[in-house]
């Protein structure tokens, strides 16, 4: 198997209608360069409708985003060649990965689909026209006839895309974004539990001293108590032992009074 160069392209384009209204200035390094055609689907274009891009208009592909691009040209590749297809450095070198195949069988017709993805930093932008394909040619021992699914593709068909709608694709951008918010979330938390951490220990402390502080009272009101009856019952011996020489006294003074008595009398009968 052997690839043309830029003389056998030219005269198989010229030949065989491999591509209709072609540019002889599109063929470099063994190569036709195709560019980008009109139907695009971007993942987030945010509807999941195929974009039309106007004549040297421009496409945006997000970082983390998929893309679907359709060539501008029709390829119709002769039955004993085969077709591989690629993306040029510069668009790659910014992070646009191709995910498709990158072969093109023999007989094929129809337009190239390619399915790409943003892995770069920033957002690639892409304008309709502008040559970012090529497209290198290789002989075949023997002719071949394609009967595929994919031919005559006019247009992005419906498989692919709904595909790539089947869910979000965060950016790694968006997703370190999210990471971040969610970091201060987890420290204003963190923050917000050592507070409470704070508060709870105070309380308890508070709590802890207020219970210690009732159990002294306590022991102190029972001390008090049972000193208090000590000097109640002293008080009550002490009275009842001045009552006894109340006592005592009183009737010392009536014996003396009756003594008194008597000794007058004695007095008088004398
Ligand atoms: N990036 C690509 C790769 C291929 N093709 C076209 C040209 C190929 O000749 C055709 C079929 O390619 P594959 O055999 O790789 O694809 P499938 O297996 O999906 O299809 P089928 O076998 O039905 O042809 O699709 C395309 O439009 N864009």
């Amino acid at each position: 198997m052997s690839f043309l160069g830029n003389k056998a392209i030219l005269d198989c384009l010229k030949k065989g209608k491999v591509i209709e209204a072609f540019e002889e200035q599109r063929i470099k390094n063994g190569a036709y360069e195709l560019s980008l055609g009109e139907q695009v689907f971007l993942t987030n274009s945010g509807s999941k409708e195929i974009k039309n891009v106007e004549p040297q208009g421009v496409i945006h592909i997000e970082p983390g985003q998929f893309a679907l691009l359709l060539t501008e040209e029709t390829v119709k590749i002769p039955k004993d060649k085969i077709a591989f297809i690629s993306i040029k450095a510069k668009i790659k070198f910014k992070g646009l990965v191709n995910v498709s195949g990158f072969h093109v069988d023999p007989d094929f017709k129809g337009k190239l689909l390619f399915s790409v993805y943003n892995a770069g930093p920033a957002t690639i932008v892409l304008k309709r026209g502008d040559n970012y394909f090529p497209m290198w040619l290789a002989e075949l021992s023997e002719k071949q006839n394609y009967k595929g699914t994919h031919i005559n593709q006019n247009s992005i068909p419906s498989s692919p895309i709904e595909a790539l709608s089947q869910g979000e694709f965060n950016s790694p951008q968006a997703l370190m974004k999210e990471i971040g918010q969610s970091n201060s979330r987890i420290t204003s938390l963190e923050k917000d539990n050592k507070a409470n951490n704070y508060i709870a220990i105070t309380a308890l402390g508070f709590v802890f001293a207020l219970l210690l502080k009732l159990a002294f009272d306590f022991y102190a009101l029972d001390k008090g108590w049972d000193k208090a009856i000590e000097y109640n019952k002293k008080q009550v011996n002490i009275d009842s032992i001045i009552n006894q020489r109340l006592l005592d006294k009183k009737q010392l003074l009536q014996e003396i009074e009756l003594l008194t008595v008597k000794k007058d009398n004695l007095i008088k009968t004398k």
